[in-house]
């Protein structure tokens, strides 16, 4: 049966990464990862915008604007929503994930989820580069291979 995978050859794909500001600790070193992998992956830097807004419930406005205007051919929204003592928490994770989907969904592009939602500062610097992993850097490999599905399937 066949089965089909996009390349992860970053050559002359345009990148759009839009990162939160809300816990920089984190979302820079998710930021560092992503730009790791898509550099190790062949993307010139010429070919990458990074722009920052706020928090997590921002990004899915950002990603919007960034989808339509033409000028990109993947996104990767990076975030990190952890908990505080109120439900605020649930309001955040779930209208940045709604958003993003609905972007991705709905819109030319695909956009990735490098939303990390966790309990705790550890939890999210773990996948940030720690030892669970960074999220930047799995979002930067699948947005290329979301890319090439995209043409692959548009032909
Ligand atoms: N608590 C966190 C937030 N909160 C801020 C919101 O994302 C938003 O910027 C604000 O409500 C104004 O619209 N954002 C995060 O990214 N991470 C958090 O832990
Ligand atoms: C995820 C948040 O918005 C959270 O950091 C807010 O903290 P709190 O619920 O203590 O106000």
């Amino acid at each position: 049966m066949p089965t089909f995978q996009g390349p992860k050859n970053g050559a002359d794909q345009r990148i759009g990464i839009v990162v939160a500001q809300f816990n920089e600790l984190v979302t820079e070193r998710l930021k560092a990862g992503a730009l790791a992998e898509l550099q190790q992956l062949g993307v010139s830097a010429d070919n990458i915008t990074v722009i920052s807004v706020p928090g997590a419930f921002e990004l899915p406005r950002a990603a919007q604007q960034m989808s339509l205007s033409g000028r990109f051919d993947g996104i990767i929204a990076l975030g990190a929503v952890i908990r505080g003592e109120t439900d605020h928490y649930q309001y955040v994770c779930s209208q940045t994930a709604g958003g993003l989907a609905a972007v991705s969904l709905n819109g030319p592009i695909p956009v990735m989820f490098g939303v990390l939602t966790t309990d705790t500062l550890d939890q999210a610097i773990n996948r940030a580069g720690g030892k669970v992993g960074n999220k930047g850097r799995d979002c930067a490999a699948g947005v290329l291979e979301m890319i090439g599905l995209t043409k692959l399937l548009k032909a």
